[in-house]
């Protein structure tokens, strides 16, 4: 027995030796080397690694007609198709140095860049080489005009299996300021607002204030906040963050969101009444519903919500820290019930109210619909628009095409009819506005079919 112990334990000795030696060894191995290595993770804090996303582009741009393995893809329906050179490691050459990168998957689908380097050019690479890979990466993003949309993912899943604070789609909306149906003097207002915003750089930076530009939109349910949110992005050629306050527990949160924002953006936070009430804390049966997605029961503490005055402090203060570029809309169906402090000027540099369908609009729908700039229909319509409240959304309903075939008298007589059966019942007649939920299923829905 005795010799059995004594047995064991010199193996058990010897085998830390072993593994001790083979520390040392690659230690020893290491410190020798004269080759260092930095990676760039997927994803960071939670948070996507945008320097990630450039190097990505970079590399998949980078000498396509040198590279033996390529992919195609083709990102848009409307665009060409796209080659990527699709090797897991990619040799680049700066400045006479020369530096291998190589992708890394982990057992979660996550990747990881790795970029190594003989040591003698690691001030050379450090200093400007990784400087100018960002900077290839963002260029080529931006002529490739991908945009994104963002969707916050609820706080409770954060960091469960890596979830990031942010999930995207791709961002194809046909929206644009030319179809979209206001006021033309409006639209140019906006428009002129919109250029003065972007290439404001110079001018923020002498007046000493942080880039960023916040419009309210409100108006009745159907008249195009939403659509002009997405004509504004395909105009500026923005990503869009969708922010779900109910999604979030507190301030702290929201300002974790907010800072991982990327610039170029726009951040919307839609039905700003639904999700904030006039004390400017969460209403409480949303509350709940947030509270006990994840089965837990709600603490006092959480109930400390997100409140009016923690996302008015975010958007005059914080921001100017974090970054560059961001434009922030709030959208709601009643202006009358905000918080006067949300609205004050200054916190939202523009108000932008979008209304019942007017003459002037209606005449961009039939020229969208229909192609007609004018029908002796119109005369009917002018005066029926006067007297009658009806959504641009209802009226785009009535002029849609019905078959295969465009029937534009049919189509026309089909709005006469809506806007006498409105007249009738009601006189002028008020939508109510739709649920918030049910709206949100909606834009679930036609996300789920664009993507
Ligand atoms: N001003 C407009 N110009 C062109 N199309 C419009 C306009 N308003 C509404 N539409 C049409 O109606 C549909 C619904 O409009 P949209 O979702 O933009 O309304 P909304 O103001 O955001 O409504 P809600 O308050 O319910 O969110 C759009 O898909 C678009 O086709
Ligand atoms: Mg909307």
């Amino acid at each position: 027995n005795h010799l059995r112990i004594a047995i064991k334990e010199f193996l058990i000795s010897t085998i830390q030796q072993l593994s001790f030696v083979q520390r040392f060894s690659d230690r020893f191995i290491n410190f020798f080397s004269p080759y260092v290595e930095i990676s760039f993770s997927q994803y960071e804090d939670y948070q996507f690694n945008h320097a990630f996303a450039a190097i990505e582009t970079y590399l998949g741009a980078k000498a396509t007609d040198k590279a033996k393995h390529l992919r195609a893809s083709q990102v848009k329906e409307s665009k060409g198709l796209v080659l990527k050179r699709d090797e897991t490691k990619v040799r680049d050459e700066y400045e006479g140095g020369t530096v291998w990168w190589e992708m890394e998957t982990d057992s979660t689908g996550y990747r990881t860049f790795k970029l190594t380097f003989h040591r003698r050019s690691r001030d050379i690479v450090t200093d400007s080489y990784i400087k100018y890979v960002f900077e290839e990466g963002k260029s080529i993003q931006a002529k490739s005009k991908q945009m994104k949309l963002f969707t916050n993912n609820p706080s409770s899943h954060w960091g469960t299996s890596k979830k990031s604070f942010w999930r995207y789609i791709d961002f194809e909306h046909p929206a644009s300021f030319h179809t979209l149906a206001m006021d033309p003097k409006k639209k140019e207002e906006i428009l002129n607002d919109l250029a003065a915003f972007s290439n404001g750089k110079e001018y923020y930076k002498k007046i000493g204030k942080a880039w960023k530009r916040g419009y309210l939109l409100h108006g009745p349910p159907g008249t195009g906040k939403s659509t002009m949110i997405a004509a504004m992005a395909n105009h500026l050629n923005y990503s869009i963050y969708d922010l779900e306050l109910t999604a979030i527990r507190n301030n702290s949160e929201l300002r974790k969101l907010l800072t991982a924002t990327s610039s170029k953006s726009i951040i919307v936070i839609e039905d700003i009444d639904c999700s904030l009430d006039l004390t400017g804390k969460r209403k409480k049966e949303k509350n709940l519903m947030t509270s006990r997605e994840d089965g837990e029961q709600g603490t006092e503490e959480d109930k400390s919500f997100v409140t009016l005055s923690g996302l008015l402090n975010f958007i005059d203060g914080i921001w100017s820290a974090c970054g560059q570029e961001r434009i922030i809309i709030f959208t709601t169906n009643h202006f009358e019930k905000l918080d006067p402090a949300l609205i004050r000027r200054g916190r939202m540099d523009m108000h932008i109210e979008l209304s019942y369908c007017s003459f002037e609009a209606f005449k961009i729908l039939a020229k969208n619909y229909l192609d007609f700039d004018t029908h002796p229909l119109f005369k009917k319509i002018e005066s029926l628009l006067k007297e009658t409240k009806i959504a641009p959304a209802d009226v785009a309903e009535n002029l849609m095409k019905k078959n295969t075939e465009i029937d534009a008298d049919g189509s026309l007589k089909d709005l006469i009819q809506a806007l006498e059966g409105k007249k009738k019942i009601h006189g002028a007649q008020v939508d109510e506005p739709k649920d918030k939920y049910t709206k949100k299923f909606y834009k679930a829905f036609c996300m789920s079919s664009k993507a």
